[in-house]
């Protein structure tokens, strides 16, 4: 099979979205791209897409009108929406899947993936998922059809479900997007490798000012020391969570050398060198940003789940999430609408780790 031959289908049209439509359509395979709201991109059948920064050049790219026609065509799927909406993408998604399809969420979070997975098995379809717990590469959407790339990640890990279609699933992966991939060792671990909810969190809600006034903030340079400090002490409480599942996430300072290359060896130092190398990207400047309204009940909330389940305290998660919903006017906790789906309040760690393999 050469590449023409594969067929990507990517559900999202945000920064994520186009920038892997471009990517891959750079790499000399077939792309399809999905509003799922249909608010992002509607028709013609074919666009050109411009991308700027780290990868530059205009790529023509199909595009799909509802799941059933992305799914069509599709060896692969690549589902790049905020987790607010995969539950919702993979209910549409679902009744078009066939068995030998990829699905790769990029990023996942709160065990999307095993929704997707289920989902697809409950319908006697044979589906692997792949889950990244971040992406590949960072970007923002520019306008419908343009892209700033900001980063290409150096290393980052991938997990499957099935597990043992990891080695096919990892190798596929590497033909798409390059060899960058380490393993995780199931898709917890992804998603408890998915950094964001630390990160953004902590910067959002002591920046909420600046955002709510919409001010231009250089968001490394606002990740001041102390802001740094509670996102440490978010970061060892998700680390101590994985290691209450048997399993071993990396440090929010190994992810950005990982990601970014940086050296320094504490948070606040690597976030004032991204700052002087970087000078952005800006923080978010609308109250309904992603920073809170995805990763609080997606990440922090998931987390506090878990937490439970295994019999162990977050003292600084929960008073995050409690923060995040004070300052939005949102019961952020109920936001989730994964958590039940899973079944995963009556669910046991043992129960849980059984059903990832
Ligand atoms: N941007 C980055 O650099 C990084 C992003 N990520 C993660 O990657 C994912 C994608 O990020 P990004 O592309 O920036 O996000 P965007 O907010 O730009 O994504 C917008 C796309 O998501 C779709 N979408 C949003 N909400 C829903 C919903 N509730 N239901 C269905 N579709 C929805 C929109 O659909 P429509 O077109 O129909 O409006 C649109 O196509 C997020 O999980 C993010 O946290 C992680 C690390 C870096
Ligand atoms: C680009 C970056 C690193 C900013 O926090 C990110 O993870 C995001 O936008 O989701």
């Amino acid at each position: 099979m050469t590449r023409q031959d594969i067929h990507v289908g990517v559900a999202g049209v945000g920064g994520i979205g186009l920038a892997n439509a471009a990517w891959l359509r750079q790499a000399g395979f077939g792309v399809s791209l999905w509003s799922p709201r249909g608010t992002g991109l509607a028709g013609p059948a074919r666009c050109e897409l411009h991308a700027t920064g780290v990868l530059g050049g205009s790529f023509e790219v199909q595009v799909a009108a509802s799941a059933a026609e992305l799914s069509r065509h599709a060896d692969v799927l690549v589902i790049a929406v905020p987790v607010n909406g995969h539950k919702a993408v993979f209910d549409a998604l679902a009744p078009h899947l066939r068995t030998g399809q990829t699905v790769v969420v990029s990023s996942m979070s709160s065990l999307s993936a095993l929704y997707a997975y289920e989902l697809a098995r409950s319908r006697g379809v044979d589906i692997t998922v792949v889950s990244m717990g971040t992406t590949t590469l960072t970007a923002r959407r520019a306008a419908s059809n343009e892209v700033k790339v900001m980063t290409r990640r150096t290393r980052l890990g991938i997990s499957a479900l099935p597990q043992s279609a990891l080695p096919r699933a990892k190798a596929l992966c590497q033909a798409l997007f390059g060899d960058v991939f380490d393993e995780d060792a199931n898709a917890l671990a992804s998603a408890l490798t998915n950094i964001n909810p630390v990160a953004h969190a902590p910067l959002a809600v002591f920046n909420w000012t600046r955002i709510e006034r919409a001010e231009n903030w250089p968001q490394y340079h606002y990740m001041t020391p102390h802001v740094a400090s509670v996102i440490v002490r978010l970061d060892a409480e998700r680390r101590a969570l994985a290691r209450a599942f048997g399993l071993h996430v990396r440090s929010i300072e190994e992810h950005f050398a990982k990601s970014f290359n940086t050296r320094s060896e504490q948070l606040a130092d690597i976030a004032a060198e991204l700052h002087a190398s970087r000078g952005g990207p800006p923080g978010p400047t609308d109250v309904g940003t992603r920073f809170l309204g995805e990763d609080v009940p997606y990440g922090l909330a998931f987390s506090s789940v878990l937490a439970r389940i295994a019999g162990m305290p977050m003292p600084c998660t929960e008073t995050m999430i409690e923060a995040s919903s004070l300052i939005t006017g949102r019961d952020l906790r109920a936001e989730n609408d994964l958590i039940d789906a899973l079944g995963l309040r009556s669910e046991t760690p043992d129960g849980l780790l059984e059903r990832l393999r």
